[in-house]
């Protein structure tokens, strides 16, 4: 048996005993990504044209559609179009999904996407991303078109189990997408998610149950995940209808479209409720070429910034090194565990630097100015820390705690000396 395959085996026994802290986890090297998982946020924008189209859909003479639907299913090409990255781009380019590297609190990691559009319409897209909670890891981005007056916020924090031969895993978090020039917003939830082939050492993502996307004009896209062996029998499968509000989409016999194929493939789309055979194509993941943000180099970035903090075990990783990577990392880990300690002594505990937490169970519609709360309640959401997507009184929606999330803070990227 190979050194691999034997690290591997002890590993899967080690995982008989997961407490469900997935840092916790002493992953074989072979398995380790030399990325940190605050970098994912970058995942989001992959497609800055379809992150920006609903900008340049004007209504039309002789248009069926309202142009607030027409943005609808732009939204949704857009939502579509980043799944491939966010839950392939590892197999992709590393042979399997990899276990990232755990952000220590206040790293961040930022970039920008350049205009690639031949009139140059699009202008700049910035990228900010921290890790805004180390204990739970919660991550917290920001991405910011000034030209087209385009932000997308969020934050994302997952919670996994193991079962029997895959891990489980529940996103808490949503993604809030703001049009200023359209005055509309949209807020979207993160669909849970397993990892399938950790027994065979190849480990990947299947999406499941569903996520929703909410308008603030009212349409609302129900997006259903299914992979091998569910409805098509295909990897990485979905179905996504719009509805004209949440309570029309009781009935799948109202949807206004109905989008159904592959997102890490090609999906189509079709009037009504079931998709056609003249459905037109809608998006075509293998033939459309992500455009990867600039990040600059990584003598010019600051101790904070992701890619220059890991630099040594991102090295050792790479080099499949693991005494390196034991010893690089737990340097690391060491300075974290000094900076927590004087801060606990001097009583001056972190400060987040673009985020701020917030309960949105306090805020009434008119006082929440990131529009969250009205979005939830259009779309019949819990505003409490539950898993992503838990509907108002549904079994899940049974958290006391009072709802912790996360908010951008616009105006500190105006005065932040960070450079992009
Ligand atoms: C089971 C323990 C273990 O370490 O096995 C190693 C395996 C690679 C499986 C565990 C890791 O799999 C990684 C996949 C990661 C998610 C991928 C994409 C996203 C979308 C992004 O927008 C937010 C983050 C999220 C959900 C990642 C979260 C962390 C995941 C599950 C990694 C697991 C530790």
């Amino acid at each position: 048996m190979s050194s691999t395959s034997a690290s591997w085996t002890s590993f899967i026994k080690s995982l008989a005993s997961y407490n469900g802290d997935l840092s916790s986890l002493t992953a074989p090297p072979f398995i380790l990504s030399p990325t940190s998982l605050v970098e994912y946020s970058q995942y989001w924008s992959e497609h800055v044209d379809l992150f920006l189209a609903p900008n340049f859909i004007q209504q039309e003479p002789n248009d069926i559609d309202s142009v607030e639907l027409k943005h609808m299913v732009a939204v949704l090409r857009w939502f579509i179009s980043t799944l491939k990255s966010q839950y392939c781009s590892r197999a992709e380019t590393l042979g399997g999904e990899k276990k990232p590297l755990n952000p220590f609190l206040g790293e961040l990691f930022v970039g920008k996407w350049t205009d690639e559009s031949p009139s140059k319409k699009f202008g700049e897209t910035l990228l900010v991303s921290e890790q805004v909670s180390h204990h739970p890891p919660i991550t917290a981005y920001a991405i910011q078109n000034k030209t087209n007056k385009t932000t997308l916020q969020g934050y994302n924090g997952v919670r996994a189990s193991m079962s029997a031969t895959a891990l489980n895993v529940r996103q808490y978090g949503h993604a809030l997408l703001s049009y200023e020039n359209l005055n509309e917003k949209y807020l979207i939830t993160l669909p849970p998610l397993h990892i399938e082939g950790i027994l065979m050492a190849a480990p990947f993502v299947e999406l499941e149950q569903k996520s929703y996307i909410q308008s603030s004009a009212g349409y609302v896209a129900v997006i259903e995940y299914s992979g091998k062996g569910y409805f098509s029998g295909k990897s990485n499968s979905f179905k996504a209808r719009i509805y004209k509000n949440i309570s029309e989409a009781e009935d799948k016999t109202k949807a206004l479209y109905t989008v159904s194929g592959q997102w890490s493939g090609v999906s189509s789309i079709s009037r009504g409720n079931t998709v056609a055979s003249d459905a037109q194509v809608f998006f075509d993941a293998k033939n459309s070429k992500p455009q990867h943000l600039t990040v600059k180099p990584i003598e010019e970035q600051s101790p904070l910034e992701s890619r220059r903090a890991w630099q040594k075990v991102a090295e050792a990783i790479r080099a499949n090194n693991y005494n390196l990577i034991h010893e690089e990392k737990t340097k690391i880990e060491n300075e974290q565990r000094e900076l927590r300690k004087k801060e606990a002594a001097d009583d001056t505990p972190w400060k987040q630097k673009f985020f701020e937490e917030i309960d949105y169970t306090t805020l009434t519609e008119e006082d929440d100015e990131t529009g969250y709360v009205k979005l939830a309640n259009m779309a019949n959401l819990s505003l409490k820390n539950v898993p992503s997507g838990t509907r108002k009184g549904s079994s899940k929606d049974n958290e006391t705690e009072a709802g912790s999330h996360w908010r951008f803070c616009p105006e500190r990227l105006d005065t932040t000396d960070i450079v992009f």
